[in-house]
């Protein structure tokens, strides 16, 4: 019996990254959790405790610090791919590179009715993410990006119902025409080209078509308010390829006020952290291109 190694991947994780902007009074901020991974043949190191073929996970920690200066965060996926070409570039033995980013939203701290030019307060839970995965060097390489948010928290308080749904002897959810329904929405969409397209803007416009489509959407299941939140940013947007989403049903159970005699006509909830029903779902263009490496090692996708 041999045993030899599998796949691997090193780097550096969770580098929170700062940057500031501030050649003129009013300043920008843009604040990064970045992590990197190089891919490649590192066995060397594995089976044989020779580190020559690897570049230190710390080093990797300067580079993304230093081409935060150098190059700039025009955008968090501009700026990974950016990380992830030069990564590959610096280690002979990497065959490539991911490096994913996620954007913490600041806003300007309004003062006198306009944003404060050095004063920002964070902005809710919800995350900009992006994942870029480099393959290969020279001129075959190969780029994907996706672009993403993490923990949208949303929730519309009537115009969802879940129905007609398959019954056996351990079914007892009741029927609802008139529910609460509520998620913190993870979706990632992929670019299948990047080209003359402002990340930034386009962040933001998918953002809103996204929030517009759960709100104007009568929904007869969270699975039905996925595929039109994802069939919308498709229409919306010609160079996204595909959008999945994970999406938690955050539970709101009527609470049992009758015992107190006091009427509940779906005006009090006991809001359940768990179990939560886990949607997932993936809406893609039927002429969409391979995904290649874009989704790999990227958690919680179907
Ligand atoms: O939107 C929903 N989808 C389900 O699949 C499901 N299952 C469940 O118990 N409640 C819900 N709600």
């Amino acid at each position: 019996m041999g045993i030899v190694l599998g796949s691997n991947q090193y780097g550096k994780a969770e580098n929170r990254i700062v940057r500031i902007v501030r050649d003129t009074q009013r300043h920008e901020i843009r604040d990064l959790n970045v992590s990197t991974a190089l891919r490649g043949d590192f066995s060397r190191a594995h089976t044989q405790g020779d580190q020559a073929d690897v570049l230190p996970t710390d080093s990797q920690k300067n580079t993304a610090f230093a081409l935060a200066k150098e190059v700039g965060i025009s955008s968090p996926e501009e700026y990974a791919v950016a990380l992830a070409r030069h990564l590959v570039d610096a280690v002979p033995a990497a065959s490539g590179a991911q490096v994913q980013v996620q954007e913490y939203a600041w806003d300007r701290i309004p003062v006198d009715g306009a944003g404060h030019d050095h004063s920002f307060v964070r902005r809710g839970t919800e995350t900009r993410t992006t994942v870029v995965t480099v393959d290969g060097r020279g001129e075959g390489q190969r780029c994907w990006v996706l672009s993403g948010l993490t923990d949208l928290v949303v929730l519309k308080s009537t115009g969802s119902e879940f129905r007609g749904f398959l019954k056996d002897r351990y079914t007892t959810l009741a029927e609802t025409d008139d529910r609460v329904m509520a998620t913190a929405l993870t979706a990632r969409w992929r670019w299948s080209d990047t080209e003359g397209v402002d990340l930034d803007e386009a962040y933001a416009a998918v953002r809103s078509v996204l929030l517009s489509t759960f709100a104007t959407t009568y929904s007869r299941a969270l699975q039905e308010t996925l595929f039109a939140m994802g069939s919308a940013v498709l229409e919306a947007h010609p160079q996204i390829a595909e959008i999945r989403f994970s999406a938690p049903n955050k539970h709101h159970f009527d609470y049992d006020l009758g015992r107190f005699g006091v009427e509940n006509d779906g005006e009090v909830f006991h809001a359940a952290d768990r179990p939560y029903g886990l949607i997932e779902a993936t809406v893609t263009r039927d002429d969409a291109d391979e995904p290649g490496q874009a989704w790999t090692a990227v958690p919680g996708f179907v």
